[in-house]
């Protein structure tokens, strides 16, 4: 088992029956005080920041100024040093949220089908089979993918594996879904096919997402908020909002406003790495 696949197992292991409840309380995530070291290595130090609810934020900024770090602790794949992060008030451990790990390759079950992949998190929550079968197919309907379901990870593309990976995350309903860099590993074909399902999946379902990206276009395509984070220890370099209106498609690439604030943005990107 990889380590992502182990991270998924105590993730889902470690949901509370709580999280199988209905009840669905948008999250605004609140970060304080947030502070984390990698040896004498400075990354966040007292850090404070909001995120606000069913948006999508896409974090930016120089190599190594600690975007994985931030969503890894936000997730609580890593500890903090010291500091807080609630969820409308709640920790961690008491509301869903799912992770779509860059390298989908490691983070599927090989030895599952993709219905048993998507399905895993349920199985964790012990929800029945017959349950099971009923949220995975009633999540491929509603998103309207042409997948084969019965399919293992290697009879599947890149892009194929990374949607069941979403789908996977997408299953339990989470108030909240970290992807860090998902689309990374794919080709450029795929990857824009991967823009589109996810702005539709945001669409459709509301959830809060903060996605990791190294693509500036993407990150401001995709986004409603753009974190433009400086290099470490990281601050926030600006937060700032992207007003297009959604389906953003080819012809938003051109539009003066979107435009402006792609620009807007390098802008702010090209000033922290002079600051280094
Ligand atoms: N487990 C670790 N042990 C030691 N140093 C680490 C560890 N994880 C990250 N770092 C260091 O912390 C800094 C921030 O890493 P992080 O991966 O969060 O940055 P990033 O902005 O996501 O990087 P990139 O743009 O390269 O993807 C980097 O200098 C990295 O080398």
């Amino acid at each position: 088992m990889t380590v992502a696949q182990a991270t998924l197992s105590s993730q889902f292991e470690a949901l509370p029956q709580s999280a199988t409840a209905s009840a669905v309380v948008r999250p605004h995530v609140t970060i304080r005080g947030l502070s984390k070291k990698f040896g004498n290595t400075v990354i966040y130090d007292n850090f404070d920041l909001d995120l606000p609810r069913g948006k999508l934020i896409s974090v930016f900024g120089p190599n190594g100024c600690g975007k994985s770090t931030l969503i890894n602790m936000i997730a609580g794949l890593i500890p903090v040093d010291a500091g807080q992060i609630l969820f409308d008030g709640m920790l961690l451990d008491e509301i869903k949220f799912g992770y779509v790990f860059q390298n989908y390759r490691e983070a599927l079950f090989p030895w599952m089908r993709a219905f048993d992949n998507i399905a895993y998190p349920l199985k964790m929550m012990k929800v029945s089979k017959r349950e099971r079968q009923e949220r995975v197919e009633r999540l491929v309907a509603h998103l309207g993918i042409k997948l084969d379901l019965n399919l293992y990870p290697y009879q599947m593309s890149g892009g194929q594996q990374q949607l069941v990976s979403i789908m996977r995350a997408l299953v339990v309903d989470p108030e909240i879904l970290f992807l860090d860099e998902p689309f990374s590993a794919l080709d450029y074909e795929m990857t824009l096919f991967m823009r589109e399902q996810l702005q539709k999946l945001f669409m459709e379902s509301g959830t809060t997402m903060v996605l990791v990206s190294h693509d500036l276009e993407e990150a401001v395509y995709l986004a409603d908020r753009v974190l433009l984070l400086s290099r470490h220890p990281a601050r926030v370099a600006d937060f700032t909002v992207v007003d297009c209106a959604r389906p953003r498609d080819d012809a938003t690439l051109s539009d003066p406003e979107f435009v402006r604030l792609k620009a807007h943005c390098l802008e702010i990107f090209q000033r922290e790495v002079r600051r280094s």
